[in-house]
């Protein structure tokens, strides 16, 4: 399509930036990851252990109390808040300063998590992704759109889009309304396929790295804590969405020859993301 700008090594490389020899935790960005309900705690695990990979300092999960004992021994280096709920959010409430948020992991749509959604929603302004159950309680509250924080980046799978902004007849058509909707809120919308575009008001970025080895339980909660990552080290939104995006891809290209496609899971993303950044040098 006409104006997509092709985000290869080159492009990643200027958006890129090493971490300074000085740096220390306190600087290097607090992300705040919400999300997790029975039985999904693992997107949380697998969210804030990506957002740490991708140069976080310091990485808090907020999740309901079931999870507790969960995200704190899958990843000793995360904190963790926990709602007075057990087994869902119902209030998002914190005292800690954070730099950027992920919301929406595993998160269900209990009418107290949608609630808890809106008054976060309402109350909050700084940088923010939000994926998965989060975007889904937004299709089914259209007017909270308008609550969202300027560039906010929204990173819908197809399924998720469409509850988002409806059907579309061709790409061209998909692609020219997700420029409207992120013209009319202010977001930058990551649609995750294969491959994924990275749209901001008209500019069209359209991913090169990954393959179908992503195609697995939890890759996209990776992705979203490495996006994350990035904002909460003081990324502009639209640089954090196509390098992360980049990046993700990456991990995938990167582990394919020796894991294959059918054994790559969400863990193995992790586990090559430092590859994916060094090879930025
Ligand atoms: N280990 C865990 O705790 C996991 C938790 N997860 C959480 O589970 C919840 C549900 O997520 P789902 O995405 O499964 O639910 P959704 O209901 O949003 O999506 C599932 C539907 O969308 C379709 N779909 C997915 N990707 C598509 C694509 N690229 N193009 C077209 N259709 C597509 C599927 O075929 C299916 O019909 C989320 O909160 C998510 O974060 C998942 O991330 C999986 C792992
Ligand atoms: N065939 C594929 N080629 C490239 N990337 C893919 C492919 N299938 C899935 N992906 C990527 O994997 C991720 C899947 O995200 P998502 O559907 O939200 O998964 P989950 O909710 O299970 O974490 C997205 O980043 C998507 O672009
Ligand atoms: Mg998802």
């Amino acid at each position: 399509m006409e104006n997509t700008v092709l985000i290869d090594r080159n492009e990643a490389l200027k958006r890129f930036r090493p971490i300074s020899g000085n740096s220390h935790k306190g600087v290097q960005g607090h992300a705040l990851i919400v999300g997790g309900s029975y039985g999904k705690m693992g997107s949380v695990c697998l969210s804030s252990k990506a957002c740490l990979k991708s140069g976080a300092g310091l990485v808090t999960a907020y999740i309901p109390k079931c999870g507790y004992e969960i995200v704190q021994t899958a990843l000793p280096e995360a904190m963790v808040i926990t709602d007075d709920y057990t087994d869902h959010i119902t209030a998002i409430g914190y005292k800690i300063k954070v730099d950027a948020v992920a919301i929406g992991m595993g998160l269900g749509h209990h009418s107290d998590t949608q609630h808890a959604l809106y008054h976060f929603l309402k109350m909050t302004a700084i940088p923010m992704v939000i994926d998965a159950d989060a975007l889904n309680i937004l299709s089914e509250n259209k007017s909270w759109f308008e609550m969202l924080p300027n560039q906010a980046v929204l990173t819908p799978h197809k399924k998720e889009l469409e509850r988002l902004i409806g059907s579309w007849n061709s790409h061209d058509e998909m692609i020219e309304k997700v420029k409207a909707f992120s013209g009319d809120f202010d977001v930058v919308v990551v649609v995750k396929g294969a491959p994924t575009y990275s749209v901001y008001l008209d500019s069209v970025f359209e991913n090169t790295t990954g393959n179908q080895a992503l195609a697995t339980a939890g890759s996209g909660d990776v992705l979203s804590g490495i996006i994350a990552g990035l904002l909460s080290q003081g990324y502009a939104a639209l640089d954090a969405g196509v390098l992360g995006v980049y990046l993700h891809g990456l991990t995938a290209n990167i582990a394919v020859p020796e894991i294959g496609h059918h054994s790559f899971i969400a863990s193995d993303c992790i586990n090559n993301l430092g590859k994916a950044f060094l090879s930025l040098y």
